[in-house]
């Protein structure tokens, strides 16, 4: 039997590195002779993608409301599950994505003030128990993340999506509840400074991926 291949997320606030870095694990991950599969989220098939234009799409008229937003984040994620994660994770390539759930809980969760005990029914119901093998959090201050995200839209004349739109205590709450995520599954999530220069940002994110891969040997 082909063993299963690994589950491995990219995760915090915006403007914090994760696209960059994403292509760094990914790249590093192929060299070490695995078939991978890059994804995002939400997202990542044709039907995924739509759910994603609904949520990201600032629709002025017609406010979102909080739990049809929950409920749309985890339509999208049943979709990826099935058609792309599960069935690249069973042939035994691995899986590298931008977000999953620790958004839901840091964004839907701590940003919008939903009951995380209602996010966890979610979750346990659409995931069956599958959850990443290990999660790459980019950590640093909202401040400055917001200083890089403004000059990337500005760079690429680029309009804020709908959470982009959000308030500074949003991001922090954000933060925080990706801290909490954290502090509560320390074997799962590595926390890294992303606030640093980027070649010390990548030298952190590949010892902590290759500690992580030396112990699944
Ligand atoms: N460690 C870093 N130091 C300085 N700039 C960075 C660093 N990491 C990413 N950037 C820049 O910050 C911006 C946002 O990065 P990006 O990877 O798009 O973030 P995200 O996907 O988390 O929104 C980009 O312009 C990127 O080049
Ligand atoms: C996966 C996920 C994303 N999101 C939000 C966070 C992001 O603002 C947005 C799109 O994700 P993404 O494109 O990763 O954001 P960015 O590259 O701008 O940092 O979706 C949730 O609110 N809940 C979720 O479960």
């Amino acid at each position: 039997m082909t063993e299963r291949g690994r589950f491995i997320t990219l995760e915090g606030g915006e403007g914090v590195g994760k696209s960059t870095n994403l292509a760094l694990v990914v790249e590093h991950l192929r060299a070490c002779g695995h078939e991978v599969v890059a994804t995002r989220e939400p997202g990542g098939t044709p039907r995924a993608e739509d759910i994603r234009r609904l949520l990201l799409d600032p629709v002025e008229e017609e406010p979102l409301d909080p739990d049809a937003e929950l409920l749309l984040v985890f339509a999208a994620r049943a979709q990826h599950l099935a058609r792309v994660v599960k069935p690249a994770l069973a042939r035994g390539a691995w899986v590298v994505c931008d977000r999953f759930t620790d958004a839901t809980y840091a964004y839907q969760g701590g940003g919008r003030g939903i009951d995380t005990a209602r996010i966890a029914e979610l979750e346990a119901f659409v995931q069956r128990g599958l959850e990443p093998d290990l999660t790459l959090l980019l950590d640093m201050s909202m401040d400055a993340a917001q200083r890089r995200l403004d000059s990337r839209l500005e760079g690429q004349g680029e309009a804020r999506d709908r959470f982009e739109r959000e308030r500074g205590d949003f991001f922090e709450a954000v933060r925080r509840a990706y801290l909490a995520r954290a502090e509560a599954a320390p074997e799962r999530v590595a926390v890294i400074d992303a606030g640093a220069g980027l070649d010390e940002v990548k030298a952190e994110l590949l010892a902590r991926l290759d500690a992580r891969m030396d112990a699944w040997r």
